[in-house]
């Protein structure tokens, strides 16, 4: 993936150009200052080796003349401080709000992808790009504004001021310099490399955390916590070796020093070798921290360019825009024509070979069949999550490719899992999911349509009950009448079914069965079940076999 620097300026950088402008002229000032201090303690050293060979007698003597050089030196840390202190906030500011506007746009763009784009990741990969990326994305810019400004105009500065005061000193100076930028390139080209190298570790660690933690109850009930723990252990090993290496050739670049420069200072007075070998220094460590800033700025845009790369990505189905069809002309007639599918992460495997299914207004149609024959497929296509290879699937006779996703998905299909999932929040927020702008008596009215308004006024905060993160502190029946709830919030008019009581035992099954027989009337009906009890009341029953209908 590119890095485009044009989207990141006129994007993300122009909104703020005023707190930009205002970090770069602080750190130039900071930076000019900063160059004027080797001078200023020069000229303060020679004003103290006149006192000590005039013989002065009198502190007030020795003040008179001290009092400038310290005045100046006071009000140029003064400067310099104010200017670091100024450059530090804007940037931080500026660098929040960039890294704000990054993950917005990322995490937006990862809601509208396919899903068949999530299938193929991992989401500890995806998160990864959310967090890791964005954060060394942003320390990176902010390092290289302000040492970038401030290296490079205090190497300028400092070589002008070295060359007034000993040209001959400066040229033999110089003389190192082409050493220090074929080091500073050579690191530069390894950073690169292990930058690489360790944010593809990085991403691969959190990736196997995610999918461990997501999964934990698992992980315990095979007893492969040591397995884990070790196999994170390797990934997180390897990018800590990388971090490690990296931080040592950053460290080198700051220690080294440049050549011992005190042989040569026999045409210099004490001040002037002072602020010379001050100078010398800070040429030294200018020109360090920027070959040291090469290597950040390369991992900044590498991460930069993780996470544009998924910001650029468009969906091949769009979430929103196309036909909505009147509610009051809705019927509900779901068809199925000559639909072909595959995957597609696995392009080889033909999953549907020609389904025809016709599900007329109201009727409710059972879909039996081996496990693998493709009847979740079928509840997936009709969802929209992925569009048939070939073939056309129709809502009242309209191909719904040419349907907007989101009335399909948000009003019109209701669709209930084996395995529902509840977000973090109360019992209340969980059925709202399905219509956020529902009434709480409209709420409760779903929860008591789906058998589950008794069992959440046990409880003793009723509605406001908290579930987990997945809704762990209730029983599979519980989640799964509050999932019935959910989908009965937008009253939609096909009802779709994907073996949602086989999880239950019999005492809670019945209470769910109970539950959906009331709310299966009057809507189109998709059940994909095994069980006799599920189906036996179906209008028709549909039998799947190796990815194609073979008997109604
Ligand atoms: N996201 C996916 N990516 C790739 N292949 C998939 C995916 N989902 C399902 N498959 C494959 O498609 C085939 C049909 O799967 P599907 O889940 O539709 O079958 P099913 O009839 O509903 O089975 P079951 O009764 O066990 O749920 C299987 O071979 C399965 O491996």
């Amino acid at each position: 993936p590119e890095f485009s620097w044009s989207e990141f300026f006129w994007e993300y950088l122009l909104p703020e150009i005023m707190p930009l402008g205002f970090a770069i002229v602080s750190a130039l000032i900071g930076a000019v200052v900063n160059m004027r201090i080797p001078s200023a303690l020069g000229d303060l050293i020679n004003i103290l080796n006149e006192q000590a060979t005039a013989g002065l007698s009198t502190a007030a003597e020795y003040m008179t003349g001290l009092r400038g050089p310290v005045m100046q030196l006071v009000s140029l840390y003064l400067c310099q401080g104010l200017a670091t202190f100024a450059y530090i906030s804007l940037l931080s500011h500026l660098g929040e709000k960039v890294a704000c506007k990054m993950r917005k746009n990322l995490f937006e763009s990862l809601l509208r992808q396919d899903v068949a784009f999530h299938d193929q990741r991992k989401t500890g990969e995806l998160i990864d790009r959310l967090t890791s990326d964005v954060q060394d994305f942003k320390s990176s810019f902010k390092l290289c504004i302000s040492q970038g400004i401030r290296s490079t105009t205090q190497t300028i500065g400092c070589i002008c001021s070295l060359y007034s005061t000993s040209a001959k000193l400066t040229l033999a100076l110089a003389a190192t310099i082409p050493i220090i930028v074929l080091i500073g390139s050579f690191v530069g080209v390894a950073l690169r490399q292990l930058s690489k190298s360790a944010q593809a570790h990085a991403a691969e660690a959190t990736g196997k955390a995610n999918e461990v933690v997501a999964n934990f109850r698992t992980v315990r009930a095979f007893a492969n916590e040591p397995l884990e723990g070790q196999s994170y252990e390797v990934l997180i090993q390897k990018s800590c070796k990388i971090n490690q290496v990296w931080n040592f050739v950053k460290l080198y670049m700051r220690l080294e020093k440049v050549g011992n420069l005190k042989s040569n200072s026999l045409f210099l007075n004490s001040g002037q070798l002072m602020s010379f070998l001050v100078s010398a220094q800070m040429i030294q460590r200018s020109l360090a921290s920027l070959s040291v800033l090469s290597g950040s700025a390369v991992r900044g845009i590498t991460a930069g360019s993780r996470v544009f790369e998924y910001i650029h990505l468009q969906p091949s189905i769009p979430i929103t825009g196309g036909r909505k069809i009147p509610y009051h002309c809705l019927l509900g007639h779901l068809r199925f024509e000559d639909v072909h599918f595959t995957y597609p992460q696995r392009p080889d495997h033909e999953v549907l070979k020609g389904v025809t299914l016709d599900i007329k207004p109201c009727q409710t149609v059972a879909l039996c069949g081996l496990s693998g024959a493709g009847k979740s497929t079928i509840a997936s296509l009709a969802e929209r999550f992925y569009d048939p290879t070939s073939g056309n699937i129709t809502l009242d006779g309209v191909d719904i490719t040419q349907l907007d996703p989101s009335w399909l998905r948000g009003r019109t299909i209701g669709y209930i899992n084996q395995e529902p999932v509840l977000f973090s929040g109360s019992v209340e927020d969980n059925i709202r999911y399905g219509r956020p702008d529902a009434t709480k008596d409209e709420v409760v009215s779903a929860a008591k349509l789906a058998n589950a308004d008794s069992f959440i006024t046990n409880f003793p905060s009723g509605y406001a009950t908290v579930v987990g993160e997945r809704g762990l502190a209730l029983s599979g029946g519980q989640k799964q009448r509050i999932a019935i709830a959910r989908a009965l919030l937008k009253n939609p008019s096909i009802l779709i079914l994907d073996e949602a009581t086989s999880a239950l035992d019999a005492e809670s099954e019945r209470l769910v069965q109970e539950a959906l027989d009331r709310v299966m009337v009057d809507r189109t009906v998709l059940i994909i079940a095994h069980r006799l009890s599920t189906i036996k009341n179906a209008d028709v029953i549909a039998v799947m076999k190796h990815g194609k209908v073979v008997e109604v």
